[in-house]
């Protein structure tokens, strides 16, 4: 995999200058530490060699309060240690975390639609929480322990040159051996990491899905898909964490090896009373320190196998670019606004270009659509399922690009007005309405604080909701302005599909598009819900330009022009009133069934 070391302090300059104070501290912290680590030894064998030279107890005590002291501080360092570096590490991966999310909102549906949303979580999420040790504890410690390592090394060279000689070369060879074999366990890792992403995407999946896997019985289906996903992930684990035990095991050997080097060095030193009781001793507890920066070196270089996988992976979402080129200057104007369809191709699959080519079907999803809406006209659409309709509603709001062809907003091509201003300015309420866990203030506003709650009241009074709201507003006392306050449940449970669609009304009513898009709910509502559903249209598409994909008579009356797809194309466009008294159009005979099916 090897990612560039440049990407690595990209990482880290880019995260961590802005908490530079901070990151000072800790690396102050951790370097005072690290000279104690070295003090404190030599003071036990300063001790040693006092008493068997027959010092005074006086000194002694004065030996062994300071050497206490040293490690009450070490211990008190540590704890600062700890503190800081969890604090540089949460700010960074949470800062991390937001440009993450901020950059995949900004991706198309294409990027969208290509992973699960349970796997978007662990990218965005998991990834990033991987990385916290990276940005507190990586270099900082590899850099410390490596400075530890040094000085340890300095002071057995002057303890004894081929003291000092002998334990070089064996941390040299340790740390070689060690930084060879983590290698290999950068690759499982990553499967490793993946697995997981497709685990929590299989998971959230199925929560989101959960009352059509019981009412259709599919329980035993999922949980054996459960544990398929369960069975395939554990060998990888097993595989990741094989090969980091195989490190420290290569490790443990390893120092056992130079604690028997020390122990033989200094016997051999001593019996030539080359050095005192008191060095030999050093030498044995300098060795033993030694394990410590190596296996910290080793450890924090096995965090960065799995870091590496994380980073690989993040680097890989922020190179994700949206397909939709967002460069348009021109405004839309404030009234309602026209469209214009000209000849557009348009097709999901990406290789297909210019519609010239085909999909699945053998053909593009829109072919050759034409069609032209002068401002405050109202378009019904109607066609099979899996015809386009949604498809081109889509379009409208430049979800997707088209293939060919052109299409005009208040005679402004869409990828001339800027992608937010153009999504402002055409409000879609679809099947599906999508509430939050928020108070219906924030539901309706999508958080946006300069409208006032009065607008917000006067809103819902037109759509005929107060009364709907008064409900709401009993737990929270008499004033409806404190039944905005209610939180509503993100999947819309204690609200009916009709109000659910009212609700996201007011919602589009609250931004004063200047065209709306209606995917009507094709599911049967109570005569009042039906009643307030009707009202609100009329309020609605009133001075707006509207589409509406149709599904009941009384709204495909209110339509100036009608439009009928067939398999992507148009197979019939023109005046409503016209086309009802053509005995011979399409769309004279699909009001002949919808009103045998209505009186039936
Ligand atoms: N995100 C997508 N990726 C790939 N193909 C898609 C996607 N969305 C829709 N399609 C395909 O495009 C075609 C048109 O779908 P579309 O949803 O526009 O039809 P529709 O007329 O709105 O249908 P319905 O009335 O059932 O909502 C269908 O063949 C559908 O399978």
């Amino acid at each position: 995999m090897g990612i560039p070391l440049k990407q690595y302090s990209n990482l880290l300059s880019d995260y961590l200058k802005p908490q530079q104070g901070r990151v000072i501290k800790l690396a102050i912290a951790l370097f005072s530490s690290i000279a104690l680590q070295i003090l404190n030894p030599q003071l036990l064998g300063y001790f040693i060699d006092t008493v068997t030279e027959g010092g005074t107890t006086k000194t002694l005590i004065t030996i062994a309060s300071v050497f206490i002291g040293v490690a009450v501080l070490n211990q008190i360092l540590t704890i600062l240690t700890t503190y800081l570096s969890e604090t540089v590490a949460w700010t960074a991966t949470n800062a991390l975390c937001v440009d993450l999310a901020e950059h995949c909102l900004k991706l198309d549906l294409v990027h969208h639609k290509s992973r699960t949303p349970g796997e978007w979580v662990e990218r965005i999420d998991g990834d990033v929480v991987a990385l916290s040790r990276f940005f507190s504890q990586l270099v900082i410690h590899v850099l410390g322990n490596g400075i530890l390592l040094l000085g340890i090394l300095i002071i057995l060279f002057i303890k004894d040159w081929r003291a000092g000689l002998s334990l070089s070369l064996f941390s040299c060879f340790a740390l070689l051996i060690l930084l060879r074999v983590q290698r290999f366990a950068v690759i499982p890792w990553t499967r490793y990491r993946q697995k997981s992403a497709e685990f929590f995407g299989f998971i959230g999946e199925q929560i989101v899905g959960r009352e059509d896997l019981r009412a259709n019985g599919a329980v035993n289906y999922v949980m054996r898909r459960f544990y398929q996903t369960l069975q395939s992930w554990l060998p990888i684990y097993h595989q990741a964490r094989f090969a980091s035990t195989l490190l420290w095991t290569g490790s443990v050997g390893l120092f056992t090896i130079g604690n028997a080097i020390a122990l033989a060095l200094a016997a051999y030193l001593w019996n030539r009373q080359a050095i005192t009781i008191g060095t030999a001793y050093l030498i044995f507890y300098y060795t033993n320190l030694l394990s410590q920066p190596i296996e910290r070196i080793r450890e924090e270089l096995e965090q960065l196998q799995q870091v590496e996988a994380s980073i690989y992976r993040i680097q890989e979402l922020f190179q994700m670019r949206s397909c939709l080129e967002d460069r348009g200057k021109i405004s839309l104007p404030s009234t309602a606004l026209s469209v214009i369809f000209e000849n557009v191709w348009f097709s999901y699959e990406k290789s297909l270009d210019k519609g010239q080519k085909t999909d699945n079907q053998g053909q593009c999803t829109l072919q050759n659509i034409s069609f032209n809406l002068t401002p405050g006209q109202t378009l019904g659409l109607l066609g099979h399922t899996g015809s386009g309709k949604t498809t081109l509603a889509r379009l409208l709001l430049r979800f997707y690009d088209v293939r060919r062809g052109l299409i005009c907003l208040g005679d402004v091509a869409i990828d001339q007005i800027p992608i937010s201003e153009l999504r402002q300015r055409v409000g879609i309420v679809t099947q599906d309405v999508q509430l939050f866990q928020a108070s219906i203030r924030d539901n309706l506003t999508f958080f946006n604080s300069t409208i006032s709650d009065r607008e917000i009241l006067s809103t819902l009074e037109l759509l005929g909701l107060t009364d709907w709201l008064r409900s709401r507003s009993g737990a929270f006392g008499s004033s409806l302005n404190q039944g905005l306050d209610t939180i509503l449940n993100s999947d819309s449970s204690g609200l009916s599909a009709g109000q659910a669609q009212l609700l996201a009304f007011a919602r589009v009513f609250l931004k004063n598009p200047g065209l709306v898009i209606l995917d009507e709910a094709s599911s049967r509502l109570d005569p009042t819900t039906e009643m307030l559903i009707e009202r609100a249209i009329d309020r609605l598409i009133k001075h707006r330009t509207a589409i509406v994909i149709a599904h009941r008579l009384k709204t495909i009356q209110r339509a100036d022009q009608i439009l009928i797809l067939d398999r992507g194309e148009i197979v019939e466009f023109g005046d409503r009133s016209i086309l009802a008294q053509n005995p011979h159009s399409r769309f004279f005979s699909l009001l002949k069934l919808a009103s045998t099916e209505f009186s039936s």
